[in-house]
C-alpha cells in the first residue's frame, strides 16, 4: 500500500498492529512516550515489556517526538490506554490537515467527559476522517501471524474500504461497517464484562455463571449502545459479541485477568500491578455507571462491578443481589 503511517502507542496492542501494517508494505513510524523504551525497540526489535515473543520488523521506526511520527502521514493509529487519548492528540501541533485519517484502536471511555475516542478526536482533531479498529483480536496472538476477524466501523464506506485494505492480510481479515457508535461501544463495554468474568472465575463460579455473565452482560451492552445511536445488530457482530467472547475467555485478556486477581482476594489497584497492562475495564466501568445513570438505562452487571471496585463490595454478596432481583422477562 506504502501509505505513512504514525502510530501513537507502542504497547503491545500497538506493536502487533505495527508489524502487520509494514508487512503490508507501508511505512510505519511509532510513537513512543518514553525515551528508554524507544531506543530498547528501536536497538533489540523486541517488545520485551509488552509483546516478548513476537520479532519487531526492520523498517520501522521509532520515536519520542510524536510530531516527527505524525509529519507527513496519512493516517495516525490511536494505540495508547484511551485515558490518555486526548492528552496525546492535543501534543500534536499543526499536523491535522482535512485529508488525515485517524483510525482509533484502543477500546474504552474517557472518564468525567463520558466521551467515547470518536468525539475525542473529533473536538481535538476538528475535520479528520474518523474510523475505529475493533473485534476479538489479542495482540499475542496477531503478532504470531494467527487468524484474526476484526471490524473497521467508518460512517464514509470509501474510507472504510480504504482501512480495510490497509490492514488486510492473510491472516487478518478485517470487515467494514458503518456503525461507529455500535463498534466503540462493544468494543469498551466488553472488557466490563470480561473484569467480570474474571472475577467470577477468581472466586471459583463455573461456565454457567460466566455464560450468564456473558450473555446477560451483551444485553446491557445493547441496551446502552441503543440509547445513544448504535445500530442493535452491531452488538451480535465481531465487535460485540466476538470481542466479548474472546475478552471472557481467553487467558490473554488483560480484563480478566485483573477480574481473576480481584476474584481471588486481590484488591483492583493490586490485581492491575500484577497484570502490567492497562486493564481499561476499571475506568470504564466508572464511564458506564455515570453513563447508565444519566439516561436512566438499567444495567444491573455494571452496578455490580462498581459496586466491587468502588466499594469493594463482597464478590457472592453482590452476585447474591444481582440472583434475587424482581423477576422478569428475558426480552425486556
Ligand atoms: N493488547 C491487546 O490485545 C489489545 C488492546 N487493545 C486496546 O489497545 C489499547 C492499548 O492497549 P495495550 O497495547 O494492550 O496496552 P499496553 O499496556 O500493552 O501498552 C500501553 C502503551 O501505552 C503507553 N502509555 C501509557 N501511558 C501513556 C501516556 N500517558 N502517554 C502515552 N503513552 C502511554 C505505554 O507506555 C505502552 O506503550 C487499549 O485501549 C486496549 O484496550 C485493543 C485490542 C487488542
Ligand atoms: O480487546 C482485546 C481483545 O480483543 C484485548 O482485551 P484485554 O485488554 O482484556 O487483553
Amino acid at each position: 500500500m506504502n501509505t505513512q503511517i504514525a502510530v501513537l502507542g507502542g504497547g503491545s496492542w500497538g506493536t502487533a498492529l505495527s508489524k502487520l501494517l509494514s508487512e503490508n508494505n507501508n511505512k510505519v513510524k511509532v510513537w513512543i512516550r518514553d525515551e528508554r523504551h524507544c531506543r530498547e525497540l528501536s536497538d533489540d526489535r523486541i517488545n520485551k515489556k509488552y509483546l516478548p515473543n513476537v520479532k519487531i520488523p526492520q523498517d520501522i521506526v521509532f520515536t519520542t517526538d510524536i510530531n516527527e511520527a505524525v509529519k507527513n502521514a496519512g493516517v495516525i493509529l490511536i494505540v495508547t490506554p484511551t485515558q490518555v487519548v486526548r492528552n496525546t492528540l492535543k501534543q500534536i501541533k499543526g499536523e491535522y490537515k482535512n485529508d488525515k485519517i485517524v483510525i482509533n484502536a484502543s477500546k474504552g471511555i474517557e472518564v468525567g467527559t463520558l466521551n467515547r475516542v470518536s468525539e475525542i478526536v473529533s473536538q481535538e482533531t476538528r475535520n479528520c476522517k474518523f474510523a475505529v479498529l475493533t473485534g476479538p483480536s489479542h495482540a499475542e496472538e496477531v503478532g504470531l501471524s494467527m487468524p484474526t476477524a476484526i471490524t473497521v466501523a467508518c460512517e464514509d464506506k470509501v474510507t472504510g474500504e480504504l482501512i480495510q485494505d490497509l490492514f488486510m492480510s492473510t491472516y487478518f481479515r478485517v470487515y467494514t461497517n458503518g456503525d461507529v457508535i455500535g463498534a466503540e461501544l462493544g468494543g469498551a463495554l466488553k472488557n466490563i464484562i470480561a473484569l467480570g468474568a474474571g472475577i467470577s472465575d477468581g472466586v471459583g463460579y463455573g461456565d454457567n455463571a460466566k455464560a450468564a455473565l456473558m450473555n446477560r452482560g451483551i444485553v446491557e451492552i445493547a441496551r446502552l449502545g441503543v440509547a445513544l445511536g448504535a445500530d442493535i445488530h452491531t452488538f451480535s457482530g465481531l465487535s460485540g459479541i466476538g470481542d466479548l467472547i474472546v475478552t471472557c475467555t481467553s487467558l490473554h485478556s488483560r480484563n480478566r485477568s485483573a477480574g481473576y486477581l480481584i476474584g481471588q482476594g486481590y484488591t483492583k489497584d493490586e490485581a492491575v500491578k500484577k497484570v502490567g497492562m492497562v486493564v481499561e475495564g476499571i475506568s470504564t466501568t466508572y464511564a458506564a455507571y455515570d453513563l447508565a445513570k444519566n439516561l436512566n438505562i438499567d444495567m444491573p452487571i455494571v452496578d455490580a462491578m462498581y459496586d466491587i471496585l468502588e466499594n469493594n463490595a463482597d464478590v457472592k454478596d453482590t452476585v447474591n443481589k444481582l440472583m434475587i432481583r424482581e423477576k422478569k422477562d428475558e426480552k425486556l
